[in-house]
């Protein structure tokens, strides 16, 4: 770097730079793989536990993977994937307690991991219980080495990788005839060895479990403190739940026409409005990603933000989501607001944005709807008085509820 290029002193040394609202995020999320990688930037996040995909791959690579896994995870995917949520929703549903606190977070998310589990590794309900546990023991952050629980940490976490590879590869090998991620990405040009297949499927359970898992107990946990409004979901809803099932299919919960955009208007219901603004209102309040981390490849300017080579960069979509400035009264859970006007284009991306906005952004969205609108049909959720219940970002990007989120469920009378 030259003298007089406006850096201060000392800022080429490695850094941490935090961008928040939409003047920058416009060129955040059109910045090339050259400028701002992923794959540095996740490695931040979680090193080399998952090894490599869609999610943490940059250039030649990230675009071949991602052509190739689309069609899995697009609007053609998802009556399959409503029949797999349904299957398992009528296995796990009888089993909820009637009236007693019970947390959706420790319930929501195995459920979500074992249906992409089941989709994308074709794991059975036991084996995605296994697998579960090991990404559990797999995110274990701050081992101090040289203490007795930091050493056997260490152990747990090297035994859990091995078992992961094994698990990840014997599914390579079963789903060699199936139409899904093995088959599409052998049939790339060149086509990536076994064990960057089996990263790409680590990636894809990961990227689809933790989100959709936290962002639907968070929309059934506002629904519980918000009950007028989760009274107006469930008429909504029952009537399109009273369809036979070919019938429900027919009318999926997703808008088919709508493109892979990157604003809340894209994944607009026609059928479901309702639903539709409590979901994108709980997306903002709790984007599950609450920072998207990359790092500077090359010295960089965002409108006078100076982001020198080698900074760890992190675009904040939870509090560019909270600015009082894009919108009114941004603390309060208000799902009116998406109905009644419009927003700034970049002011909503729980799903991030431009190139590289979520591949899976119609299966999370089916899976957080379908959920929720499926237990509202059966039950009433109320939330035992208590304070907001915020979140924690332990890892840098992802999100878990501070403490749990309790609701007690009841039968609904009709
Ligand atoms: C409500 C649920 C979901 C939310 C809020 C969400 C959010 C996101 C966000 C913010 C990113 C961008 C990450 C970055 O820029 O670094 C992303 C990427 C991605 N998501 Fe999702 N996601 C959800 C569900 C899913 C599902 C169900 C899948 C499917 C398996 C999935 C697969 C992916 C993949 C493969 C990427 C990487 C895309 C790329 O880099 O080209 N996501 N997601």
């Amino acid at each position: 770097m030259n003298a007089g290029d406006g850096f201060p002193p000392g800022a080429r040394e490695e850094r941490r730079v935090y961008l928040r609202g939409t003047a920058l995020a416009e060129r955040f999320f059109h910045a090339k793989d050259e400028e701002l990688s992923h794959a540095d930037g996740w490695d931040v996040i979680f090193g080399d536990r998952f090894g490599r995909g869609v999610l943490n791959l940059d250039g030649v690579q990230h675009r071949a993977c991602r052509k190739a896994l689309l069609p899995l995870l697009g609007r053609a995917a998802a009556s399959a994937h409503e029949r797999r949520i349904n299957d398992t929703l009528d296995r796990v549903m009888p089993t909820l307690p009637l009236g007693t606190p019970f947390d959706l977070h420790s319930f929501t998310t195995p459920l979500v991991f074992e249906i992409a589990a089941g989709a994308f590794a074709g794991l059975s309900p036991s084996e995605a219980h296994e697998m579960f546990e090991l990404y559990n023991v797999l995110r274990i952050r701050d081992v101090e080495l040289g203490t007795t629980d930091g050493d056997r940490d260490v152990r747990r976490i090297a035994r859990a990788r091995r078992r992961m590879r094994a698990l990840l590869l014997t599914a390579v090998e079963r789903l060699a005839d199936v139409d899904g991620p093995v088959r599409r990405l052998r049939a790339l040009p060149h086509p990536p060895p076994d064990e960057a297949i089996a990263g790409n499927i680590a990636i894809l359970i990961l990227a689809g479990y933790e989100t959709t898992g936290y962002l639907t107990a968070r929309l059934l946990w506002l629904l519980a403190r918000h009950p007028a409004e989760q009274d107006a979901i469930r008429r909504e809803s029952g009537d399109r739940m009273a369809l036979p099932a070919e019938r429900r299919e027919s009318a999926p919960l997703l808008d088919e026409s709508a493109p892979l955009l990157d604003a809340a208007a894209s994944l607009l219901d026609k059928s479901a409005p309702l639903l539709d603004a409590a979901f994108a209102e709980a997306a903002r309040l709790h984007p599950p990603l609450k920072y998207l981390p990359r790092r500077a490849l090359t010295d960089l300017a965002f409108n006078g933000t100076r982001l020198p080579a080698g900074s760890e960069v992190f675009y904040a979509i939870g509090e560019t989501q909270r600015d009082p400035d894009l919108f009114h009264e941004p603390h309060e859970f208000r799902p009116r607001r998406f109905r009644d006007g419009a927003h700034d284009r970049l002011a909503w991306t729980p799903f991030s944005a431009g190139r590289r906005v979520c591949a899976g952004i119609h299966l999370g969205t089916l899976g957080t709807k379908l959920i929720t609108v499926r237990l509202l049909q059966e039950l009433r959720l109320s939330a035992p008085p208590g304070p907001y219940i915020g979140d924690v970002c332990r890892n840098g990007a992802t999100v878990e509820p501070e403490s749990p989120l309790t609701v007690v469920f009841h039968q609904v009378h009709r």
